[in-house]
């Protein structure tokens, strides 16, 4: 699936933090969205997953406007992992799953064997099938994250939208998420903040600085040191191993 923004605008009072964001990604790319903190990131994500109503722009999924399709129909197509995960009741690890089927289902449609097999399966792809029972509130940050990848996964869309998925994971962890994600052959935006993470795993890398877009472009083209220095304010080289992947030093 093909996810396009335009000219997305947002202020909040009298400060504009999106200034006309135009991001595209093409079927089964890996999108990454990377900038400082505060540069609008989770901003622009919010848009995208339908949280936030941009002031003026516009959001298409494969084409269609997003606000011309019901909710229900959104989250057929995009699934989300967002960087807050909270619950106002104790849900288990399983009902917390099993919320990822909500879209799939009739009103007052109870949940059945098929939709209790998808959520098994979802929680062993993130290695948290033994948690199915635990209540959710219990886990530590990075098993939280990882039953919400799950519930995104049982959700079954084109698309996923990821907003810092490796926080929190330790770095087997961040592994085992990005190698999954990749695998998943579907449609993904990240925003991402390790740079590393992105270079190894994105198909392509938008910069956002101040609510700008600064740079578009394959790992390589934009994570120049020039580029970092600009961002970032900070000295990197950038160096590529014997099987030829970038790594990106920082001095
Ligand atoms: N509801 C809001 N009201 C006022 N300001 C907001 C609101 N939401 C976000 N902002 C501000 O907008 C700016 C961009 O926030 P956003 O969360 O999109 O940044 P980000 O790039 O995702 O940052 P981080 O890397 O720290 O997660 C920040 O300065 C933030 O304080």
């Amino acid at each position: 699936m093909r996810i396009t923004t335009e000219d997305i605008r947002v202020g909040f009072h009298t400060r504009q933090i999106l200034k006309g964001i135009s991001v595209d990604s093409g079927n089964k790319e890996l999108v990454g969205i990377i900038g400082p903190n505060g540069s609008g990131k989770s901003t622009l994500l919010k848009c995208i997953y339908r949280v936030l109503k941009a002031d003026s722009g516009a959001v298409y999924l494969d084409g269609d406007e997003l606000y011309s399709m019901n909710a229900k129909s959104s989250a057929k197509k995009m699934a989300v992992v967002a960087q807050h995960n909270y619950y106002n009741f104790d849900f288990s690890v399983r009902e917390v799953v099993l919320m990822g089927r909500a879209p799939h289902k009739k009103a007052l449609e109870r949940d059945n064997a098929k939709d209790y097999q998808i959520v098994e399966e979802a929680l062993q792809r993130v290695q948290m099938e033994q948690f199915a029972d635990r209540s959710f509130s219990t886990l530590s940050g990075g098993e939280q994250q990882r039953v919400i990848l799950a519930r995104a996964l049982a959700q079954q869309t084109p698309a996923l939208i990821l907003d810092e998925p490796t926080n929190h994971l330790d770095i087997t962890h961040q592994i085992m998420l990005m190698e999954l994600v990749k695998t998943l052959d579907v449609t993904v935006i990240s925003a991402i903040h390790d740079l590393n993470i992105a270079a190894a795993y994105c198909d392509r890398i938008y910069i956002l600085k101040d609510g700008v877009l600064e740079a578009c472009g394959t790992p390589a083209e934009v994570l120049t040191p020039e580029m970092i220095k600009k961002i970032y304010k900070v000295d990197a080289e950038v160096a590529y191993d014997s099987l030829g992947k970038m790594h990106i030093l920082f001095l």
